[in-house]
């Protein structure tokens, strides 16, 4: 057997075709153009060159981006009246606050001052309740984007055990909700967590959400599994270890080129949806209740 590629670059790049003619549609009704703010604290090289991508992606489908870059020694109030002045800006739909800000930051604080309706990389604590209620929201980018990786894919995930490794507020808490609306059996593992070759062995789909390079051990993983991997690490890594695992396993996610392009891809198509609710309230006011 040979794994089927869960080829992330190439669907998000067939997806921005899309968008780019979903973009010039939405433009040519009248809308104005969507523009996505990202805010960038400090001077990390990788998270620059993370928003960097970000402000590319939208530029290749047509949509605008406004890049706010602050100093290391923001304060929460000053990060606080920056997202509060993006909230009242009615050009910008999306707001993106790039993960990690500096410590001193109150960074939760941060993610919820974002205005519901502009929160397309779904950090806010209001926009993960709706989304686990299973309710209309923007859910986070990287697990939507894989869920939307899966599906393209038909991967099967109603009844399967998905295993994921990782409960952080941006990446396995809601992966762990989506898959759960989803109908599968789902397992969180953590820095806690006890036996965990043992539960990872169970898994139809394990989700590698931790951050660390290759902390997941192939030999932990059972023939035939769907493995997902959102980790990215100096020298093409992931959070999982893929030695032998292409000869048995049903599916994977090549890092890089698998759930990174998903991400800005599940961002911008979420700005753009943003773009067209928010046309749509100014134009017909007295129907949103
Ligand atoms: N509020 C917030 N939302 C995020 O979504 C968010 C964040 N903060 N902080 C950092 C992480 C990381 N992240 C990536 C996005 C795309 C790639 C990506 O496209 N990577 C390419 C490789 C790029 C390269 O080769 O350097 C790939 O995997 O193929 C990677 C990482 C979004 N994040």
């Amino acid at each position: 057997m040979s794994a089927l590629i869960l080829d992330g670059k190439a669907l998000a790049k067939s997806r921005e075709q899309q968008l780019h003619a979903a973009v010039k549609k939405f433009q040519d009704g009248g809308g104005l153009q969507p523009v996505l703010a990202t805010i960038l604290v400090g001077d990390d090289p990788s998270s620059a060159t993370y928003v960097q991508m970000k402000v590319n992606a939208c530029a290749r489908v047509g949509m605008g981006s406004r890049f706010i870059s602050l100093p290391a020694s923001t304060t929460t109030d000053q990060l606080l009246e920056k997202i509060d002045q993006l909230n009242n800006d009615t050009e910008v739909c999306g707001i993106l606050l790039q993960h990690p800000v500096p410590e001193q930051i109150d960074e939760r604080a941060c993610f919820d001052a974002i205005a519901i309706e502009k929160d397309v990389d779904g950090v806010t604590t209001q926009g993960f309740g709706l989304m686990a209620m299973g309710e209309p929201a923007f859910g986070s980018a990287t697990p939507a984007g894989i869920m939307t990786l899966l599906k393209h894919y038909d991967v099967e995930i109603s009844g399967k055990h998905a295993v994921v490794l990782g409960r952080s507020p941006i990446l396995g808490k809601p992966m762990a909700a989506m898959l759960l609306n989803a109908n599968a059996t789902v397992t969180i593992c953590h820095s806690r967590t006890q036996n965990l070759a043992a539960l990872v062995a169970q898994a139809d789909i394990v989700v590698g959400a931790v951050g660390q390079p290759e902390l997941i051990k192939a030999d932990w993983i059972k023939d035939g599994a769907v493995v997902v991997d959102a980790g990215y690490h100096a020298g093409g890594v992931g959070d999982i270890e893929k030695t032998g695992l292409q000869e048995r396993v049903a599916a994977l996610t090549p890092v890089p080129g698998g759930v990174g392009p998903m991400t800005i891809n599940a961002l911008i198509s979420h700005t753009l949806e943003s773009a067209q609710r928010l046309e749509l309230s100014t134009v017909h006011p007295n129907t949103v209740e």
